[in-house]
């Protein structure tokens, strides 16, 4: 009875003293961040709210709801969003004094990547280490691999074509359009990245053959894995203190199995590559440049090291553009002026080739609508919605005529930032043409897709040639059709926001 009577006064007692202590916190409001709006009741006196909100996927949503009445959003005790232009230069901008947040150290192990190290000399030595393997003229020598990706695609996508002419429906298989973008893009970065012809793509499946730290092997899906890790991983890494805590106390849930299982993937791919290495092959890939210098001068980096490396090009370098492939098909079937635009242009461009059915990267790289489209894609649904936090440094900073003092989290949502009417007429639609009016220049300081700054997306380069170079050839091949008229994707956020299965209909453009 005693035991029970201390357990029922703990469990009362325990929530009763936080929530006091919160409130004494937030009166006291010693950053004097009160005087912000709040996402909620609760964001001033706890993260729970904003915990709740990445637990439940749909952070940008609410977030962007909050900023339809303010600019500037305090979405937990120490959390700040603005949705402003001059804030994001503040924020993310070259010279800016902030440095990646706390968020960026949960659930780490010794070795941390170029993305999430929050040391600026850190920093810059790897992103020193890495620049060539991700500049665009190394890029080039690798277009045979990701031409070799859209090839087998597109002779799945053949295996799935209905004719026009043919009564359908009923029977007709449509294309998971969602679930093909990822399996190309891990098929791809495996290739770009470690020399690894996994021909996911051929088996139409994700399945992969790891080991795991015991030397066993099993098989597991990439694409769940990934997704697992990080949707577990978003949601507790806006409260880092409590990470481990929040780990321990949902041991229960599968997805810290995922998180397991994309460990033994990256580990499991990094030491085969070793293994070719010592073998004398010599392999032209990104893991090349992780190996030594472009004279060939090792960088002496421990396998840790590597292997975070490769962590982040296998997750960044496969879910970011399987994301925007889709939503960018997507946009394009339902805003059909704009894809015959596109395909006009596509078309003329490949006009006088002998072999069309891959769109060569010479030929589509400076289509100016292709970017458009691309760009608009991308400012629509942006594949990292919310997640840039930064640390105001220990002395504070000035954020649009805002003093914000040291050590506070601040970010700009992407997803508003981008949908911001200010900047942006009709936000809300799709229009690739804002792109090449004349105040496009202007638009791009509220573009951030890639973020901005010395910690902006490293990979852009390869995104934008597999996104011309599938884009341009998906539209020169096919049309499409969604399952329904109406169908719209579901979204659900983790690190990055992703669309649910895209189902749509294919059909040959010489047969029709
Ligand atoms: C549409 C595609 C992509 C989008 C929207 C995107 C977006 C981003 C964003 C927003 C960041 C900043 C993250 C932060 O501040 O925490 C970032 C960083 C990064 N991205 Fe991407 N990315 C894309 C493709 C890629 C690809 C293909 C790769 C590699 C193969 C890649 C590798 C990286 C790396 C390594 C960083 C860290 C850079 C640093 O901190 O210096 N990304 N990306």
């Amino acid at each position: 009875m005693l035991y029970i009577t201390f357990v029922a006064v703990t469990v009362v007692l325990c929530p009763v003293a936080y929530f006091g202590f919160c409130f004494i916190v937030y009166l006291y409001d010693a950053k004097a961040l009160r005087r912000f709006q709040n996402l909620s009741f609760l964001s001033g006196l706890s993260d729970i709210q904003w915990v709740w909100e990445s637990i439940r996927g749909r952070r940008y949503k609410t977030l962007h709801m909050a900023h339809q009445n303010a600019t500037i959003v305090r979405v937990a005790p120490n959390v700040l969003s603005f949705n402003h232009p001059k804030a994001a230069t503040a924020i993310y901008g070259h010279g800016t004094p902030t440095t990646k947040s706390p968020f960026y150290d949960a659930g780490h192990g010794h070795f941390k990547n170029v993305a999430d190290t929050r040391d600026k000399e850190e920093h810059s030595r790897k992103r020193r280490l890495l620049a060539t393997g991700y500049a665009l003229t190394t890029l080039l020598r690798w277009e045979d691999k990701v031409a070799s990706r859209i090839n087998a695609l597109l002779n799945q996508y053949d295996k799935f074509c209905l004719r026009l002419d043919v009564a359908r429906r009923a029977d007709a298989i449509p294309v998971d359009h969602r679930r093909w973008m990822d399996i190309f893009t891990i098929d791809a970065i495996h290739d770009i990245g470690l020399s690894a012809n996994l021909r996911l793509i051929e088996k139409g499946d994700d399945l992969i053959e790891v080991q795991n730290s015991r030397g066993q092997s099993y098989q597991c899906q990439f694409r769940k894995s990934l997704w697992g890790n990080l949707r577990i991983h978003a949601s507790f890494a806006w409260a880092p203190r409590w990470y481990g805590l929040l780990k321990r106390l949902t041991w229960w849930d599968s997805r810290w199995q995922d998180n397991v299982a994309f460990n033994d993937i990256v580990a499991t791919a990094c030491k085969h590559r070793i293994q070719r290495h010592l073998a004398g092959e010599k392999l032209d890939d990104f893991f090349s440049f992780l190996l030594g210098d472009k004279n060939g001068v090792p960088n002496m980096l421990m396998l840790g090291e590597m292997t975070a490396e490769c962590s982040v090009m296998l997750n960044a370098g496969s879910e970011t553009t399987g994301i925007a492939l889709s939503n960018l098909l997507y946009l394009l079937i339902v805003n059909p002026n704009a894809l015959e635009r596109l395909r006009r242009e596509v078309d003329e461009a490949l006009d006088g080739i002998e072999d069309t059915k891959v769109a060569p990267f010479a030929r589509i790289r400076y289509l100016p609508y292709l970017k458009a489209c691309i760009d608009e894609g991308l400012r629509l649904l942006p594949p990292s919605a919310t997640t840039t936090p930064r640390y105001t440094p220990p002395s504070g900073q000035d954020i649009m005529g805002y003093w914000i003092p040291g050590n506070t989290e601040v970010l700009c949502p992407t997803y508003s930032l981008q949908r911001n009417p200010e900047i942006f007429s009709n936000p809300d639609v799709f229009e690739p043409e804002r792109w090449l009016s004349d105040n496009a220049k202007d638009l791009h300081t509220s573009f951030l897709p890639f973020s901005a700054g010395p910690r902006a997306c490293i990979g852009r380069n390869i995104t934008y040639m597999e996104q011309q170079m599938l884009i341009a050839s998906l539209v020169h091949r096919y049309t499409f059709e969604l399952i329904a008229p109406d169908f719209k994707p579901a979204y659900e956020e983790a690190v990055t926001c992703s669309p649910g299965p895209i189902p749509i209909y294919l059909f040959r453009r010489d047969e029709t």
